[in-house]
């Protein structure tokens, strides 16, 4: 009986690069050579469907990038994939190349470039790949592990230098305006503010006489971690230096947090991830985002995994108050 699905596959990894990409590329292409499909890499994120940009991928093509960061297929973000006229050049390059289903690794907006190909005709299916891990629909996105263990890592190190100075050491962490790997790497380092967007915040009341009330209890280093985006932290710094007495540093960290050797858990998700989205696209389904929900890997339409909203843990929020004192 002919078969349905796809028989030659492309793999994409789209917006900011997150560590564990590779082990989703891997995933992919080995995945779908041992169901019989052909499988192509297509480079620069969707700019690469746009201008032919692509190379044919066997099982060595993905040999040692396992434990690599990055994305071995390059990244981008691509304008030109917003615009009907992009989507549309994205489809025939597919048509005349064969392609007849696409893996794209990336965040919301790769997914709404995922959604549109599907439209067009192209079956394509979402992979959650981003630090920011603001994919509502998803417990965890490729990559914000290691970034979390990564931005641990270099607080630790700011607070040894803070407890050896008495300083107050503020800390800015990337997140596109999600606060997830602002909050769990402020508990995990005991941050004695977090200042994150979905919660109501008072530099007075919330850092400033919080500083003030822990050191009456003898402590005289503090950590404050900022969401990127949310205030300049080096003002910030001034502001508490002045209003504190303590003195006061502040730290970007930047695309530090995205680069580096994946953790274990990112190559798992991104393994369980990739091979599920090649299960979906050899019964020649499309439209769909691939996600971990409670240890379980499932999938949704793009649009309705688009329209999920996920808050920030607000217990989790509130016990850190509690407890970094
Ligand atoms: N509304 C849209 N329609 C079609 N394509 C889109 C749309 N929004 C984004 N894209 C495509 O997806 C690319 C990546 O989007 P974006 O820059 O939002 O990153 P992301 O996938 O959310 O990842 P991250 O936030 O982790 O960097 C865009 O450059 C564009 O090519
Ligand atoms: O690499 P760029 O284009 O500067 O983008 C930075 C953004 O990408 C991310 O690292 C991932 O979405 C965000 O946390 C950050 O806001
Ligand atoms: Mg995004």
């Amino acid at each position: 009986m002919e078969k349905t699905g796809a028989k030659k596959i492309g793999v994409l990894t789209s917006g900011g690069d997150a560590p564990g990409m590779n082990a989703g590329i891997r995933a992919v292409v080995r995945c779908a050579i041992a169901k019989g499909m052909e499988v192509v890499g297509v480079h620069h994120g969707y700019n690469g469907l746009i201008n032919g940009d692509i190379e044919q991928m066997d099982v060595r093509s993905v040999s040692e990038i396992l434990h690599r960061g990055g994305t071995m297929l390059y990244t981008a973000r691509c304008l030109e994939f917003k615009e009907q006229a992009g989507i549309l050049k994205g489809k025939e390059t597919c048509e005349k190349m064969g392609i007849d289903g696409l893996v794209v690794i990336g965040g919301d907006g790769s997914f709404r470039g995922a959604r549109d190909l599907s439209l067009a005709g192209i079956p394509t299916v979402g992979i959650p790949g981003t630090i920011d891990n603001d994919i509502s629909c998803s417990d965890f996105s490729i990559g914000f592990d290691t970034a979390l263990n990564t931005a641990v890592e270099a607080v630790d190190r700011l607070r040894d230098t803070s407890q050896s100075h008495d300083r107050c050491s503020v800390v800015e962490i990337m997140g596109h305006g999600a606060g997830h790997l602002t909050l769990d790497t402020g508990i995990a380092c005991g941050a004695c503010a977090i200042w994150v967007n979905e919660v109501d915040f008072d530099v007075d009341r919330d850092i400033i006489q919080k500083i003030k009330s822990t050191a009456s209890n003898g402590k005289h280093h503090f950590i404050v971690a900022v969401g990127e985006g949310i205030t300049d932290v080096h003002a910030l710094a001034k502001e508490i230096e002045t209003k504190t007495g303590v003195e006061t540093r502040a730290t970007v960290l930047g695309h530090i947090q995205r680069g580096g050797t994946p953790t274990a858990r990112d190559r798992v998700l991104a393994t369980k991830l990739g091979v599920h989205a090649v299960e979906l696209l050899e019964k020649g389904i499309g439209n769909r985002v691939v996600v971990i929900k409670g240890n379980t890997v499932v999938d949704y339409d793009i649009l309705e995994a688009l329209q999920m909203k996920k808050g920030i843990d607000k217990k989790l929020f509130e016990d850190a108050k509690l407890i970094n004192i």
